[in-house]
């Protein structure tokens, strides 16, 4: 275990040299894909930008796709963006949540680059000073279901997809990190009961327990009420509005500032023991057989 740790920091402290952690477009070593993963389209009148995540087929969080949220959101900042959107371009899934093929037979390094990427991506949305909405057009599990709850407001399309953070379900454990998010929308109550059942919800469910914020039946009813949320903010002073989330936030910031590594290295450790990779190989079968 205990070596696990050790080359987990050696990866990253070789490679930066300190205790500070890299920024999530830092990692970028291969090639980026000539296609976008994500489209960005910003509304000319109103600076507000849909970020269409296009990953096909079902949006899966591996490490480009990671890199390249990451380098959005840092873009949108630069250019003072008054809104940031996020949808799916598909159909039926918004996110799948963490691809399984980053932690199946991966090597440490390359799992640790993995999490230290979702970290800082994740890091960059839930704490951006742009409003951010989630506008929820399809199935949200797990990681799904984060990006969602790191937004600060979610529209879900209803009633057939599901949202919920179901990692209990598959054998794992939800970080807590992903615990804070869900706390901070449900409460302690509700948060305990849905992790530890992994419950996924129907949107109706979702509303009901305060998961997402409101019920539409189409994805551009779902864009027109995130353009409403962003619009209430016109009149805020920007700095005020910033830091007032900052403070809201301050649990989940304060933890990933400080505990990052150590996060790092549980992911690690728990993700290459023989078990995990076990049921690993059972989830990716079961997902196989389902879709032939
Ligand atoms: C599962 C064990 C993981 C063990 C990890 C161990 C330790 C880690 C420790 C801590 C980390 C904790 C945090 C985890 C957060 C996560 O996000 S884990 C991922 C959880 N995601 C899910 O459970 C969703 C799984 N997918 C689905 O339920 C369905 O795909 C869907 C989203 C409802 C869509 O259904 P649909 O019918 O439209 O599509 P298919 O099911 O046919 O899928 C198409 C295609 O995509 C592949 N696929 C789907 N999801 C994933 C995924 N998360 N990772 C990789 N690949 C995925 C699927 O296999 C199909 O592939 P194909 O057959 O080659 O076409």
């Amino acid at each position: 275990m205990a070596g696990i740790y050790r080359s987990t920091r050696y990866v990253l402290q070789n490679a930066f040299g300190s205790r500070s952690l890299p920024g999530a477009v830092r990692f970028y070593s291969q090639k980026p894909d000539p296609a976008p993963l994500i489209n960005v389209d910003v509304d000319s009148k109103t600076g507000v930008a849909t970020v269409t995540m296009n990953s096909p087929p079902v949006n899966t969080l591996n490490t480009p796709f990671l890199n390249e949220m990451g380098g959005v959101i840092k873009e949108l900042e630069k250019n003072k963006t008054r809104g940031l959107i996020l949808t799916s371009s598909s159909n039926s899934v918004f996110s799948a949540g963490l691809d399984i093929m980053e932690m199946y037979k991966a090597p440490r390094d390359q799992m640790a680059v993995f999490w230290t990427t979702l970290q800082n991506t994740w890091l960059s949305l839930y704490r951006t000073g742009i409003p951010t909405v989630a506008a929820i057009n399809g199935h949200a599990p797990a990681g799904g279901c984060l990006l969602a709850l790191s937004c600060e407001y979610r529209v879900m399309v209803g009633p057939k997809f599901t949202i919920g953070l179901n990692e209990t379900q598959l054998g794992i454990v939800a970080p807590p990190w992903f615990l804070i998010c869900m706390r901070e929308a449900v409460g302690p109550r509700q948060t305990e009961l849905a992790l530890t059942s992994g419950k996924m919800f129907t949107a109706t469910e979702a509303l009901n327990i305060g998961l997402v914020d409101q019920l539409v039946s189409n994805k551009e009813e779902a864009l027109a009420e995130a353009h409403k949320f962003i619009a209430r903010f016109a009149k805020i002073p920007p700095l005020a509005r910033k830091l007032t989330k900052e403070f809201t936030r301050q649990e989940g910031i304060k933890y990933m500032e400080e505990k990052m590594l150590d996060d790092l290295e549980t992911f690690v450790d728990v993700a290459s023991s023989p078990s995990a990779q076990k049921g690993m190989e059972m989830y990716l079968e079961a997902l196989k057989k389902k879709s032939t």
